[in-house]
C-alpha cells in the first residue's frame, strides 16, 4: 500500500503542471495515468489537429497561388506524410513529457486506470491495477471523450471520432461529419483541403450553434465554396453499413459516405472513476459540479479541466492548475472568475471573447456594436484574406468591452487585443487613443472599435 499527500488522476493539461509545481515545492505527490502523458490536447487534440490544419492551409493556398501571381503547376497532397508529420509532433511532445518525469525531484508517476474505492478514515483509497494508494487529497483531471449520440446502427459502421482520427493512414474517401461544431468545422475543412469529399450533418439551425448567425453564415459560405455539403436542421434517424461504407438516413433521404465522423459534443470521463464510493454524482454529460476554487461537494476532492463543466479548452484546464496552485501553495486568491477567450481554427479563423451579440440580447444587456468587414482592411487586401469581419460589443455607459469576434486571418491572435483590454478593465477609448502599426490586422480591430463612435 502506498500513500501520498495528493493523488492526481489524469496527466492532462492541469494534472501535469500541478504535479510538477507540487513536486517542486517538496510535496508528496502521485500522478496516475492510464494512457499517454499529455491527455487529449497533446495526443489527439490541439497538437495534431493544428498540424494537419497547417498542411491543409498550405495546400489550399498553393491551389490559389495564381491569385498572388505565383505559378504552382500541380498541387499534390501526400496524405500519409501529412499524418506522419502530425504524429511525429505528438511523439516529440509526449517524449518531452516522459523525459520530464524521469528528472530528479519529479512527481511520482503511476501507470494504470485509477478507480476510487471509498475512504479509509480521512484518506481516499485509489486503486490502479495492483497498486492501492491512500491520499489526503484528490485532484481529478480525467478529461472528456466524444459523446455517442443515440443513433441506431452506430456500432455497425466505420466510425471516426476526435480520438482515433489521428491513426488514419489513408485518406478517407468521403467523410460524413455528424455535428457541425468546433471539431467538425476545423477537421471538415482540413480533410476537404487534403482531398477527401466531406458532408456535414448538423441538427441545429446553423453551424456552430453558440456563435452569432453572421459568423456562422460566413463559415458556411466559405466551407460550401470549398465543396463541402452542409445539411442543417438535420435529424439523423439511423445509420447502416452499405454503399461506399456508410448510409445515413435522415428525413426520407439517404446520405452516403465512406466513414462517419462523430463530432456531436463531449462526455466527461467520470463514469468509471468510482465517484459514487465517495458520494459524488456527476450531472449531465458526466460533469462534476465545482465552486470557483474547483472544490467538489466532498472535502479534499477537486475537479479540473474538461470534467468540471464550463469552457473545455486547454487554456482553461491550464488555468485551473493555476487556481489550485494558488490554493495549495499560495494565498488561494485565484479563482475561476476569469475572462475566457477561444478560437475555431478554420480559415477564416474565429477568435472570440465575452458575449456574442445574441447572448447580450438574450441576457438583456444594453450594448453598442462596432463592426468592420475585412474587405475594408488594407492589410487583409494586401495579403488576399478579405473574408470575414471584426466586431466588438461595448457597454454604452462605461465604454468597456462586453465581447468581440475576430473572424479573419489569424483571428485567434487578433482577438487577443480585446482580451488584454478586458483583462486590464480598460475601455475602448484606450485602443482608439493608441497608435497601431500600419498595415496590420490590429489596425482593423481598432477600426472596428472606431466604428462604434462613428
Ligand atoms: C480534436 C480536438 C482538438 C482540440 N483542439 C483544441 C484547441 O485547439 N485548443 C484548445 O484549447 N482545446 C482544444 N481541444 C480541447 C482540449 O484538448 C481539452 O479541453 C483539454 O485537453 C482538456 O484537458 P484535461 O486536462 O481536462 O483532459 P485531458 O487532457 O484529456 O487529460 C485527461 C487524462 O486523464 C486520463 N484518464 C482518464 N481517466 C483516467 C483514469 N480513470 N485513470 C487514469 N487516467 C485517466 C486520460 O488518459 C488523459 O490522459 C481539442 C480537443 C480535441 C478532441
Ligand atoms: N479550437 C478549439 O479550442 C477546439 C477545437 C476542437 C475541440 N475543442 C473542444 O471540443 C469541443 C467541441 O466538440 P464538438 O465539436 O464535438 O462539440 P460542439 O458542442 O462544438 O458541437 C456539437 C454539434 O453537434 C450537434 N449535434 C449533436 N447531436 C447531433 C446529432 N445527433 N446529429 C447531428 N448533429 C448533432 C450539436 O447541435 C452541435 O452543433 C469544444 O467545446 C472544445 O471543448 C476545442
Amino acid at each position: 500500500m502506498q500513500t501520498a499527500e495528493t493523488v492526481i488522476i489524469g496527466a492532462g493539461q492541469a494534472g501535469v503542471p500541478l504535479a510538477r509545481a507540487l513536486a517542486e515545492a517538496g510535496r508528496d505527490i502521485l500522478l496516475v495515468e492510464r494512457d499517454a502523458l499529455g491527455g487529449s490536447c497533446v495526443n489527439f487534440g490541439c497538437t495534431p489537429s493544428k498540424a494537419v490544419i497547417a498542411s491543409a492551409r498550405l495546400a489550399a493556398q498553393a491551389r490559389r497561388a495564381a491569385e498572388w501571381g505565383v505559378t504552382i503547376p500541380t498541387v499534390e497532397v501526400d496524405f500519409a506524410a501529412v499524418m506522419d508529420r502530425a504524429r511525429s509532433l505528438v511523439a516529440e511532445q509526449r517524449g518531452e513529457l516522459e523525459e520530464s518525469f524521469r528528472q530528479p525531484g519529479a512527481a511520482r508517476l503511476l501507470r494504470g486506470e485509477a478507480r476510487i474505492e471509498g475512504q479509509d478514515g480521512n484518506r481516499f483509497r485509489i486503486r490502479a491495477g495492483e497498486a492501492v494508494v491512500l491520499a489526503d487529497r484528490l485532484v481529478l483531471d480525467t478529461g472528456s471523450r466524444a459523446a455517442r449520440p443515440d443513433l441506431p446502427g452506430l456500432e455497425q459502421v466505420p466510425l471516426i471520432d476526435s480520438r482515433n482520427w489521428i491513426d488514419l493512414r489513408e485518406r478517407p474517401g468521403h467523410l460524413l461529419f455528424l455535428g457541425g461544431g468546433t471539431i467538425a468545422l476545423e477537421l471538415a475543412q482540413a480533410f476537404r483541403r487534403l482531398g477527401s469529399a466531406v458532408t456535414i450533418v448538423e441538427a441545429g439551425p446553423q453551424l456552430t450553434e453558440r456563435e452569432d448567425p453572421d459568423v456562422a453564415e460566413v463559415l458556411q459560405r466559405t466551407l460550401e465554396a470549398e465543396g463541402i455539403a452542409i445539411h442543417l436542421g438535420a435529424k439523423p434517424e439511423r445509420v447502416e453499413a452499405g454503399g461506399e461504407g456508410v448510409r445515413l438516413h435522415l428525413g426520407g433521404r439517404v446520405l452516403e459516405g465512406t466513414h462517419l465522423f462523430l463530432a456531436t459534443g463531449r462526455q466527461a470521463n467520470t463514469d468509471t472513476l468510482g465517484l459514487e464510493s465517495i458520494g459524488l454524482h456527476p450531472g449531465e454529460k458526466g460533469v462534476l459540479e465545482v465552486d470557483e476554487r474547483l472544490r467538489t461537494g466532498v472535502d479534499g476532492v477537486f475537479a479540473v479541466g474538461d470534467i468540471r463543466g464550463g469552457p473545455q479548452f486547454t487554456h482553461t484546464a491550464y488555468d485551473d492548475f493555476r487556481v489550485l496552485r494558488s490554493l495549495f501553495l499560495e494565498d488561494g486568491a485565484r479563482t475561476t472568475r476569469r475572462i475566457v477567450p477561444y478560437a475555431i481554427f478554420t480559415e477564416p479563423e474565429l477568435g472570440r471573447v465575452g458575449l456574442s451579440e445574441q447572448e447580450a440580447r438574450k441576457a438583456g444587456y444594453p450594448y453598442r456594436i462596432g463592426r468592420k468587414p475585412m474587405a475594408e482592411s488594407g492589410k487583409a487586401r494586401d495579403i488576399g484574406r478579405t473574408e470575414g469581419f471584426i466586431k466588438v460589443l461595448s457597454d454604452p455607459g462605461t465604454g468597456k468591452i462586453l465581447g468581440a469576434a475576430a473572424l479573419c486571418d489569424s483571428g485567434a491572435e487578433v482577438v487577443q487585443l480585446f482580451v488584454e483590454l478586458m483583462n486590464a478593465g480598460a475601455d475602448l477609448r484606450t485602443m482608439l487613443d493608441g497608435v497601431h502599426i500600419h498595415p496590420t490586422l490590429g489596425e482593423a480591430a481598432k477600426n472596428a472599435a472606431a466604428a462604434l463612435y462613428d
